[in-house]
């Protein structure tokens, strides 16, 4: 690749040059065989757009409302965790960059720095993101969070255990120190298993969290709840029995279960299911501008973004954080000109064909 990067994939290509393999192994990588980190991209490619035509489309508006929080367009990024295996300011750097471009900035608890440190360093609206853990580091995260100005709870309910992710296994990938863990678990008993990330898993995830325990989460804090890793109409509706504020589709970019669907291609199931009474946002393979319409098309609020803003990271800091989300804006942007979409509101149903559609020959 010759210049700059015209797209996010280019700038893939310039966080592989940049980092040393075992960490893009580590951040690209997916469960198993893959099956799913492929389709989740491959999906979106089957999807086509329906656009309309001779609209005025002189002022394009993409901001929109998540959970009362107003924002530039309908992007957040990610939780992701081990940021300074990309670059040495982690997720401060990844924070000021969201900041910048106006959009809710997850961070996850196994961040490399602290979630004080993220707070205190940009004003973006920040969500935290916690897993299953015990009791206890729940505890400590909830007061932590509301302590610093983190605005929901995101709860990741797709990891009772860790995926298999080979790459990591061959390559003997060493988790960072995940700080938010310090005083909460023991140096020793992590070090003592390898100091890898299944020993921090061991240490930290309790496997028999379930739905009821949603209730006890709810009763220590006053934030609003979002669950990620939903992927059938069924969980959607026991998570809106459970009384959650919104819903993430998500298969955790495709590094715990693998041979789960794509995400984009189970959305639908889980917004009928949910029938408007939360949010319901979607991660996993969003690559394009064109993605993200095509999610909200299919009934997403919102978007978050994985990989692509831990490679702008990797490949420039917190100016490719920036340069990563300003591009797929202005993607979003363009395509909402070019489908003839002024708000994000103006995004329907009718605006796609799904492949069954096109099978049917609509198209
Ligand atoms: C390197 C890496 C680390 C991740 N760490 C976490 C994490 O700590 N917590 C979490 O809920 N999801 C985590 N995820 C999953 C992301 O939140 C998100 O679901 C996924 O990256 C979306 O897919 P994409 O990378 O194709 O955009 C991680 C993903 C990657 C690639
Ligand atoms: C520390 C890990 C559990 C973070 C994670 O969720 C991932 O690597 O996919």
């Amino acid at each position: 690749m010759a210049g700059e990067p015209v797209n996010v994939n280019e700038f893939e290509e310039l966080a592989r040059k940049v980092l040393p393999k075992i960490y893009y192994d580590f951040f690209s990588g997916g469960a198993e065989d893959q099956y799913t980190l492929k389709q989740n991209i491959e999906a979106f490619r089957r999807i086509t757009i329906r656009p309309r035509i001779l609209v005025d489309v002189s002022k394009i508006d993409m901001s929109t409302i998540i959970l009362g929080h107003k924002t530039s367009a309908p992007i957040i990024v990610a939780p992701t965790s081990s940021h300074q295996l990309a670059h040495p300011e982690g997720e401060v750097a990844t924070a000021r960059g969201a900041a910048a471009c106006n959009v809710i900035m997850g961070v996850a608890f196994t961040s490399t720095c602290t979630m004080e440190e993220v707070a205190s360093s940009c004003k973006a609206v920040r969500f935290i993101q916690t897993f299953a853990f015990k009791r206890e580091i729940t505890a400590n995260m909830v007061q932590r969070a509301e302590r610093n100005g983190f605005r929901a709870i995101i709860l990741t309910a797709d990891t009772p255990r860790l995926g298999r992710k080979e790459a990591d296994i061959k390559n003997k990938m060493i988790a960072p120190p995940f700080k938010n863990f310090e005083g909460l678990i023991s140096t020793e008993a992590v070090s003592d298993k390898g100091s890898n990330v299944e020993a921090y898993a061991a240490e930290t995830l309790d496997p028999s969290f379930c739905w009821k325990d949603i209730a006890w989460l709810k009763s220590i804090t006053k934030l609003p709840i979002l669950i990620k890793g939903v992927l059938t109409g069924e969980d959607a509706t026991k998570a809106i029995e459970a009384g959650v504020a919104g819903i993430i589709v998500s298969n955790h970019g495709a590094r715990q279960l693998d041979y789960t669907p794509a995400t984009i291609s189970v959305l639908e199931e889980v917004v009928h299911a949910v029938q408007g009474k939360v949010p319901v946002l979607l991660d996993g393979g969003i690559r394009r501008g064109t993605d993200i319409f095509k999610a909200l098309a299919l009934g997403a609020k919102a978007v978050l973004i994985g990989r692509p803003v831990i490679y702008g990271l990797g490949a420039k800091g917190e100016t490719g954080v920036k340069q990563v989300i300003e591009m797929l804006k202005n993607e979003l942007e363009r395509t909402m000109a070019l489908a003839g979409c002024r708000t994000v509101d103006d995004i329907t149903r009718s605006h796609v064909n799904t492949e069954t559609e096109r099978l049917l020959c609509r198209m």
